[in-house]
């Protein structure tokens, strides 16, 4: 999707830096011995404003500094997501059992649908010539423009013939990219907040390579795209915290495994394991059990490309990945700027992770030093 590219992508620079002060300034409120036992949800808080702002034009008001849960479609979304992990893990039938009789989830799906068909019909408002300048920056415009124009008579129509998307239809993306877009990238951030009170060597050597490009606190784009060793972190964290296990992919035909033939018949469906690749000795020179970013600027620099596979691959590929990146690079940057995170103690931010939507970690309890 062009709205995805890093040239739309970067006129996000400011607003993401504005969001990320935010939030520091809320930390920067609380005492300096504080151990922030909250960091999911604060990353959750943050990546949810900033995607809102991003891709609907929308104020979840998350980084709200006396309440993030002030929003009624922030406090929805959350109610959703949680009945959804449940659905996700549980048999078919408990599942749909569960949405249609719970009531905090069909709630929480009512107002979502009212905000969402709201925010459609906002964008629908808007003049024709509007609609189609705000379709090439504006992620709901672009989805908005692929509304149907008559739906009654398109649903006539056989699968195949029809065109565009139904009311219903276009929903449920925009649903899809607010979970999809929010939830991935926070769980990252959270992984690398606890890697930083572990690691203090690596977080030192970013702040080196950052006070290396920007002697003051500004932060510009070309300073940004210098900073190589902080792709490299983003890069590990990614390889050593996968927040999925994997894909999977459904043969359309029959086919043989290259190395054992091991015989693969249409219809089957393959898992391709990400934590598996990402840590098998095979791939990699570096021990794969050490949390080592400068793997990725000397021997593991030409991993092969399957073996680190964070967005998928292929056709089905994440279409957020260039901005996920962006987000992580620009909030990153901007944190380390003014803080440094400390181990809250051995218990209290021992690691662990949870399933979720995401594997996110689970014991994470770190100080927040500002500097
Ligand atoms: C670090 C953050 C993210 C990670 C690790 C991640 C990971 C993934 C993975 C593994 C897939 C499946 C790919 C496959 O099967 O080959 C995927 C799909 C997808 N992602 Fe992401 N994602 C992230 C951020 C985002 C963001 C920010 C957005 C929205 C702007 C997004 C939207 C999507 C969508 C819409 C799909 C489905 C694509 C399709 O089925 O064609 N993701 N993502």
């Amino acid at each position: 999707m062009p709205l995805f590219r890093r040239a739309k992508i970067i006129n996000n620079f400011d607003l993401i830096v504005d969001c990320t002060d935010k939030l520091l300034s809320n930390w920067s409120a609380m005492p300096s011995h504080h151990v922030h036992c909250d960091i999911v949800r604060q990353c959750q808080n943050l990546l949810l404003e900033i995607f809102g702002l991003i891709s609907f034009d929308y104020n979840l008001d998350t980084l709200n500094e006396y309440d993030s849960n002030k929003n009624e479609l922030t406090r929805a979304l959350h109610v959703f997501m949680s009945s959804c992990v449940l659905v996700f893990y549980s048999p078919p039938i408990v599942g749909t059992l569960y949405t249609n009789l719970n009531y905090r989830h069909r709630q929480a799906k009512a107002i979502i649908e009212r905000h969402i068909y709201q925010l459609m019909d906002n964008e629908m408002a808007q003049t024709r010539e509007a609609r189609a300048e705000r379709k090439r920056t504006c992620l709901i415009a672009s989805l908005v423009a692929s509304l149907q124009e008559d739906e009654e008579a398109e649903a006539k129509k056989s699968e195949d013939e029809k065109t565009g998307l139904s009311r219903v239809e276009l929903l449920h993306e925009i649903l899809a990219f607010m979970v999809a877009g929010f939830e991935t990238t926070s769980t990252v951030l959270a992984w690398f907040i606890h890697a930083m009170s572990k690691y203090p060597d690596v977080q030192h050597k970013m702040k080196e390579e950052l006070m290396s490009v920007s002697v003051n606190q500004n932060l510009t784009l070309n300073q940004l795209d210098s900073l190589v060793y902080l792709d490299c972190v983003i890069n590990e964290i990614l390889r050593f915290y996968p927040i999925t296990s994997g894909t999977v992919r459904t043969l359309t035909v029959d086919d043989r495994l290259p190395k054992s033939s091991f015989q693969l018949n249409k219809g089957d469906s393959v898992l391709i394991p990400f934590y598996n690749l990402a840590h098998d000795t095979q791939h990699w020179s570096i021990d794969t059990e050490s949390f080592a970013p400068e793997r990725f600027l000397n021997e593991d620099k030409n991993h092969h490309p399957y073996a680190l596979l964070p967005f998928g691959g292929g056709h089905r590929q994440c279409i957020g990945q260039a901005l996920a990146r962006f987000e992580l690079k620009v909030i990153i940057a901007r944190m380390l700027q003014r803080v440094t995170f400390g181990d809250g103690g051995p218990k209290i931010n021992s690691g662990g992770y949870f399933t979720g939507l995401t594997i996110q970690p689970k014991h994470v309890g770190v100080t927040i030093g500002f500097s």
